[in-house]
């Protein structure tokens, strides 16, 4: 039902290595007829680099259907040329890749300089799209304060580096960090971490701060229905 609104969807962390096999080759499936790319969580790649059975792991993801690669360091040290490897192989398997920039706990590593640096150097990689790290709980992490306000310099700095928003997609489970990023980026800007039943929400909170009346959108939706 939400499809239309949805660009990728992430099996999030290690849970696809979980699911029984024949409910994860129809959710695959599902979310390919829809036209809608599916990525292995970022955690997942960290264990697979940190096991040394990455490319395997990248055969695997292949042939299970996935269209999506995320590289992130979250949980592990990466060097930068550790990173560009898994970066250039994902794109050599003809993955769509994603890199995610920010830790999952607070560290010095997680200061917006180097978030910005991180993310620049990425682009320059050549990843599909830059994630900025919020994780699930969209607070006190990355450029999340601990109320889960974004950082009005972050976004600056951010989107700056990146040429503008449409290269960054920003981890908003939140949705009064929605309507922020809504009210500086636009009405398009990427919104990552939305649980699956709220995406309709947040259709609605960027076509409620256009200003556009609903009635619009009624003859509007892409759904016909
Ligand atoms: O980085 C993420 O957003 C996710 C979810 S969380 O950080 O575990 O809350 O992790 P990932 O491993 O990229 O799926």
């Amino acid at each position: 039902m939400a499809g239309p609104y949805i660009d990728v969807v992430k099996l999030t962390s290690l849970t696809s290595a979980f699911y029984d096999p024949d409910v994860l080759r129809s959710k695959i499936r599902l979310l390919r007829d829809a036209d809608i790319d599916v990525c292995v969580g970022g955690t997942c790649a960290e264990v697979m680099l940190w096991q040394k059975v990455y490319p395997a792991f990248l055969a695997k993801a292949g042939q299970w259907g996935f269209t999506g690669i995320e590289i992130s360091d979250g949980t592990i040290e990466m060097p930068d040329a550790m990173r560009r490897e898994a970066i250039d192989r994902a794109l050599s398997g003809g993955f769509r890749v994603f890199s995610e920039v920010g830790r999952k706990e607070w560290s010095p590593q997680t200061g917006l300089e180097d978030l910005v640096s991180d993310l620049k150097r990425d682009l320059a990689c050549g990843v599909d799209k830059v994630i900025v790290e919020a994780m699930e709980i969209g607070q006190s992490v990355g450029i999340m304060d601990a109320e889960g306000n974004p950082s009005e310099e972050g976004l600056r700095a951010l989107t700056e580096a990146a040429g503008g928003s449409e290269k960054v997609i920003f981890e908003a489970p939140l949705r009064h960090q929605q309507e922020i990023f809504i009210d500086r980026l636009g009405t398009n800007v990427n919104l990552g971490n939305i649980p699956p039943m709220e995406v309709l929400v947040v259709e609605a909170t960027r076509w409620k701060m256009t200003g556009i009346p609903f009635m619009t959108a009624y003859s509007a939706n892409p759904t016909g229905a």
